[in-house]
């Protein structure tokens, strides 16, 4: 069974198509890259898997059912551009809001279930700002904050979009120490990723993709310079051997 099948999934803005007959399938319990340029489509397909937007065509299954049904097993980080964080809610609510699924809407948390939230806060180590407002923390701490959110929910898949965005080394090195975690556990994540220098250390697949799927496999067989070259166009340039930039940026 896979966790994620998407089949010739077409999405559309106004009319003009941003992502264009993609299909793949998600193998279990690997951590999988999906890379691409700014406007990819890398988000909208975040989006379109987890209902959030319509779809003009495609096929969109987990676990081989549909979405609806499964939404409890899906976990999602989103981008933190997209998310109010003058919200009024503390660290705490938020990573409890992860196990509504398992409580219930309206119904009160148990004990159990905020025991839980804290230790999820404490493995990201964020349990001193439980009761901290969101707005009043850091970037990379509400990053944290919606990691545990999403290891509350002990979801079976997770989609992160660009969990590394604006945290600091410690952070980035504690999100993938995590991700790693998630794995050994049999999860499968699905991390929007822009940093081409550490998609091979970092991940076991990837998805290449720019309005259309450019490839989709093991990281060793498809993060290739022809691959990348394809998915990059003109914008991509070979340093070295090893490194490669995009727009002049490594
Ligand atoms: N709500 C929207 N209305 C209209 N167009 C949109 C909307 N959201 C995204 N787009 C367009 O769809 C395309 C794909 O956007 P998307 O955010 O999925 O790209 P992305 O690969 O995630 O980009 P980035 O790396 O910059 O985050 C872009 O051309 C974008 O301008």
């Amino acid at each position: 069974m896979n966790p994620v099948s998407i089949k010739n999934l077409t999405v559309a803005y106004h009319k003009k198509p941003v992502l264009q007959e993609v299909s793949f399938q998600a193998p279990e319990g690997k951590l999988i890259g999906i890379i691409g340029p700014n406007g990819a489509g890398k988000s909208t397909l975040i989006k379109a898997a987890l209902g959030l937007i319509p779809t003009a065509s495609g096929e969109i299954k987990v676990f081989d059912d549909q979405y609806k049904k499964q939404r409890k097993r899906v976990g999602y980080v989103p981008q933190r551009g997209s998310v109010d964080w003058d919200f009024p809610t503390n660290a705490l609510d938020v990573v409890l809001m992860g196990r509504y699924g398992h409580i219930g809407w309206l119904k009160r948390p148990k004990k159990r279930d905020v025991e839980l939230a804290k230790s999820c806060l404490d493995k990201v180590g964020m349990l001193e700002f439980a009761n901290r407002q969101i707005s009043q923390l850091s970037g990379g701490q509400q990053q944290r904050v919606f990691l545990a959110r999403a290891l509350a929910q002990d979801a079976d898949v997770y989609f992160m979009d660009e969990p590394f965005v604006g945290v600091d080394a410690a952070t980035e090195k504690a999100i993938i120490s995590l991700l790693n975690e998630l794995k050994a556990k049999g999860k499968t994540v699905l991390v929007v990723h822009h940093d081409l220098q550490t998609v091979e250390e970092y991940f076991d697949w990837v998805l290449l993709l720019n309005m259309r799927k450019i490839a989709f496999g093991p990281t060793k067989s498809t993060f290739t310079v022809d691959n990348l070259q394809k998915t990059y166009g003109g914008r991509l340039t070979f340093l070295t051997d090893q490194q490669v930039a995009v727009d002049g940026k490594q």
